[in-house]
């Protein structure tokens, strides 16, 4: 042994005065380092170095999430060659190890060993070995025996690779290390693949991580692989400029500029990713693609088909987009905003027209008066009702929902007003209380009105004016308090008009009328989304998440069934999609194909859909965009989902001028 020791002694002095050497290149240009920069010795032995705790704290502190991030990479790693002697070492950029996995039963001779927390595998420290020389190269190597410099480490075997922040420097070294081993070096040969596959695995994730909410550009040799497990990862800001990046993305552009064009291979260019020309370069300077164009990419093209081209070397790839998630942010409400009973609070998120009925109805909830309720069909009438119901005193009273289009005419009165038992022929032996009495103390909300008989309209003027009620076969009339809302969607002057609605009913009833705007008017669409699944997540125990194009589409269709559909649509969409994240395909046909993207490049969006009261809020959100996005019209329409057209006929619709247009 102690031969073995002073041979390496013997060969280190030779190789670092410029003597030949049959080691790796890597290897002899470190222990030249060893002896003419970090003026080590080799005839002194150097046992490891653990740091002490407070001070391996301070290291542990200063990647707190990123090791939180990684120890599941760790951990699958370790899973991956348990019980074969191994340990893993994570160590930050100075090489000091702050995390660690490795077999307790052996823990002091990996303590001495310094395979273990704490450690500090600093080149200038301790001499030519895995994790030191993978800082000072930014190459993945293994250091096996007698390739250390320092002879207290011939008996290891080492082998680490580096991990990169996503703007290029060094983040961390993953290693993995063994006390004996065979004596070929090649023996490591799997564990450099396995180091390195795990190694960019956790820079791979600590990118999405960082880019949740930008674009996130996968791409692969393989279109099987593109989605699951990309080679080159790429984050893009909204202007379609490189903000992020993994090394393998960095090796292969920096090939590409240099011209070699390596056609991905990752690990062909030496020396580590290009730390410094790729932040803010564009997209397109690399690729034969538009940034525009990646919206395409998230559509339903099928995925074998999605290829684009490096521009320099032509090498076709596979590429996945990922769009930053739909911002949806429930509007908070402004200081001035009048105070709500929440049940009606929580009927609007904001739209200006529904805003001012809900102020108006607030004023009105305790009030005897009876109330009229005109909407589209599906635009919430009865929702409205509920929430006027429960913000008022009547609150803890039944709340009795009447359709009178779908009762019969014949049943209509006895189901509303009661019956005395045995009062006509069909009548129960028991009688009937009738629904008006069953509402005695709370609200009586009679859906449609417009198709309630003449005759029954008398009877129901009478409950109202004199509020009693005279069940049928009873002479004496009940006293009854409940507070009728009546809901239609049909024109009730066309019907008084016509002969068909009693004036003096629609005359009690419009001292009071709501009107409910419909759901393509509404400027809070987005929050009634996120509203309808935060109720479907709370429901079905799943996160849901709607993507870009999805949400474009939503906003692009004219909603005949107004809220109604919306409902279904959503239904439908969180029952069909996968894990949770709704795509364009999950949505109802005639919602995908109403979508932003059919619809609105060709033309303008249909005219209908922006009147007057509905305006105000596109438009905020629009420039809301625009100015998070600095006005570029580019970036603003990926994060809208719509392309860059329709952005600009948004912007002239709504009158909105860019500062840097302005005269
Ligand atoms: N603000 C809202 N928040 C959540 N869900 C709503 C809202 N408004 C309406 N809905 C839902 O939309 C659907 C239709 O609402 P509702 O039945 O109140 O409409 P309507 O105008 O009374 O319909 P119709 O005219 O056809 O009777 C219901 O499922 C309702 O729960």
């Amino acid at each position: 042994m102690e031969n073995a020791k002073a041979a390496h002694i013997d060969e280190l002095v030779r190789v670092s005065e410029g003597g030949d050497s049959r080691r790796d290149g890597i290897i002899t240009d470190s222990w030249r380092r060893c002896v003419s920069d970090y003026k080590l010795d080799p005839t002194i032995r150097r046992e490891a170095y653990i740091l002490p705790n407070e001070h391996l704290r301070l290291h542990r502190d200063a990647m707190d999430e990123f090791l939180r991030m990684a120890r599941f990479g760790l951990e699958s790693l370790y899973h991956q060659v348990a019980g074969m002697g191994y340990v893993l070492l994570l160590t930050d950029h100075n090489g000091i190890t702050v995390d660690f996995i490795g077999d307790p039963n052996i823990d002091d001779r990996l303590r001495r060993a310094g395979l273990y927390l704490g450690a500090d595998w600093n080149e200038g420290r301790a001499g030519t070995c895995a994790v030191g020389t993978c800082i000072a190269t930014g190459e993945a190597l293994t250091v096996h025996q007698s390739d250390h410099f320092d002879t207290t480490h011939i008996p290891l075997t080492c082998t680490s690779a580096p991990i990169f922040h996503s703007g290029g420097e060094l983040a961390a070294v993953l290693d993995i290390s063994a006390l004996r081993s065979p004596e070929p070096k090649i023996s490591q040969y799997l564990a450099l693949q396995l180091v390195r596959a795990y190694a960019h695995k956790i820079e791979t994730a600590s990118l999405y991580n960082n880019f949740r909410r930008e674009w996130v550009v996968k791409l692969s040799a393989s279109h099987e692989f593109a989605e699951v497990d990309p080679d080159f990862v790429l984050a893009l800001d909204g202007g379609g400029r490189i903000i992020g990046f993994n090394s393998r993305a960095a090796r292969l552009l920096a090939s590409e500029e240099g011209g070699q064009g390596d056609g991905g291979q990752a690990s062909a260019v030496p020396g580590g990713p290009d730390r410094s020309g790729l932040l803010g370069r564009c997209f397109s300077d690399f690729f034969d693609c538009q940034v525009d164009d990646l919206v395409r990419f998230v559509r339903s093209l099928p995925t074998d088909q999605r290829t684009i081209r490096l521009r320099r070397s032509g090498t076709p790839l596979f590429i996945q987009a990922m769009p930053p998630p739909a911002v949806l942010i429930p509007r908070p409400q402004a200081a001035d905003e009048p105070q709500l009973p929440p049940p009606l609070r929580a009927v609007s998120g904001g739209d200006p027209a529904l805003k001012a009925v809900l102020a108006r109805a607030a004023k009105l909830v305790n009030t005897r008066m009876s109330l009229l309720i005109h909407g589209e069909t599906g635009t919430g009438k009865e929702h409205f009702a509920k929430a006027l119901h429960r913000s008022s005193v009547r609150a803890g009273k039944p709340f009795i929902a009447v359709n009178c289009a779908a009762l019969p005419e014949a049943l209509i009165e006895s189901e509303l007003f009661g019956y005395e038992p045995g009062s006509f022929t069909g009548a129960t032996a028991r009688g009937k209380k009738g629904l008006i009495l069953e509402a005695d103390g709370g609200t009586l909300f009679l859906d449609e009105i417009g198709d309630m008989p003449l005759s029954s309209q008398t009877r129901l003027l009478r409950v109202l004016a004199e509020r009693e009620v005279t069940p049928i076969g009873r002479t004496k009339a009940v006293s009854v308090d409940v507070r009728v809302i009546a809901a239609t969607h049909r024109n009730l002057v066309d019907l008084v008009k016509a002969g068909r609605f009693r004036d003096d009913l629609y005359f009690r009833l419009n001292g009071a009328v709501f009107t409910l705007p419909p759901l393509r008017q509404r400027g809070d669409l987005v929050w009634l989304i996120d509203r309808l699944l935060a109720e479907r997540s709370r429901h079905d125990g799943v996160e849901y998440s709607i993507a870009a194009p999805a949400l474009a589409a939503l906003r692009a269709h004219s909603w005949p069934g107004n809220v109604r559909e919306l409902v279904n649509a959503l239904d439908y969409a969180c029952a069909v999609c996968d894990d949770g994240t709704i795509d364009l395909a999950d949505l109802p046909e005639p919602v995908q194909h109403s979508g932003a993207f059919d619809a609105w490049p060709a033309g303008d969006p249909p005219a209908a859909d922006c009147s007057r009261h509905g305006e105000e809020e596109p438009a905020e959100r629009l420039r809301e965009v625009l100015r998070r996005r600095r006005w570029n019209v580019s970036a603003a329409a990926r994060d809208l989902g719509v392309d860059r057209s329709t952005i600009h006929r948004q912007m002239r619709r709504y009158g909105i001028v860019a500062p840097h247009r302005q005269s």
